[in-house]
């Protein structure tokens, strides 16, 4: 596992733009390997904005999106048609602009599908066990103002779940309050996580995951590292390194 390495950009488009270029290259060069890459996709703000981007580029780009498996590192626990599904929004900014597979996306379970936040947990985890490759190539996540990636919130019990690929998540401070999420030990099976952050609102929370000092409960982020890591950021985002 190297150090995290920091990539800053002039403003969020740029940003997204470079993402979008080294995701599809990345996603390309594990076709020609032979591999179907599994892809973690995130929520938030700025995976809009790269979601939409890659649907732009998608027509010039050579990779082959039926061979692409797309996972998340985190849902909220709604109904299936909600608008705060990560799910629901991925779908809508690229992946139905794209020539998936649909047995390739694996959704986490709604709401309206299954009892229990536990069961939805369970259910996505035996998918990953059963269809993922192990590792991820690449994993995204997104950072909030209070350090949680995926959904991992700072001094929440889901931080100490070990020996578990995704966990329920209850009392979320950010709404809405039930989730799923992937646990450490999952997202840390990735050859590349990649962390993605743009504006002012995130600089203390990157500054705090990146700082020599610190813990894992209180700066969640601080806990997932891949084979390589690398922190995308705007020069907002990353103001206070
Ligand atoms: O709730 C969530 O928040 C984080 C960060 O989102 P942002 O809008 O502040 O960038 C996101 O990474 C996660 O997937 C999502 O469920």
């Amino acid at each position: 596992m190297s150090a995290a390495e920091v990539r800053r950009h002039d403003d969020a488009d740029v940003l997204v733009g470079d993402v979008a270029s080294a995701l599809l290259e990345r996603i390309e060069a594990a076709q020609a390997r032979g591999e179907t890459p599994d892809i973690g996709l995130t929520g938030g703000s700025i995976a809009e904005e790269l979601h939409r981007e890659l649907a732009r580029r998608a027509p010039d780009s050579s990779v082959d999106w039926s061979r692409v498996a797309f996972w998340w590192g985190d849902e909220r626990f709604v109904a299936a048609d909600s608008p705060d599904r990560n799910a629901g929004q991925a779908r809508e900014s690229l992946l139905d602009h794209v020539a998936v597979d649909p047995a390739r996306v694996h959704e986490v379970p709604a709401s309206d599908q299954v009892a229990a936040a536990e069961e939805a947990a369970e259910a996505y985890a035996a998918a990953l066990r059963e269809h993922g490759s192990g590792t991820f190539e690449v994993l995204m996540l997104g950072i909030g103002p209070d350090g949680h990636c995926a959904s991992m919130f700072p001094g929440h019990p889901a931080l100490d779940v070990r020996d578990a690929v995704a966990v329920a998540v209850h009392d979320s401070p950010k709404p809405p309050p039930d989730r799923v999420s992937l646990t450490f030990e999952a997202m840390n099976r990735s050859r590349a996580v990649w962390f993605i952050a743009s504006g002012e609102g995130k600089a203390e929370a990157v500054a705090r995951a990146l700082a020599p000092e610190g813990t894992v409960a209180e700066t969640p982020a601080r806990g997932v590292r891949g084979a390589e890591t690398v922190w995308w950021l705007d020069e907002a985002a990353a103001s206070a390194l």
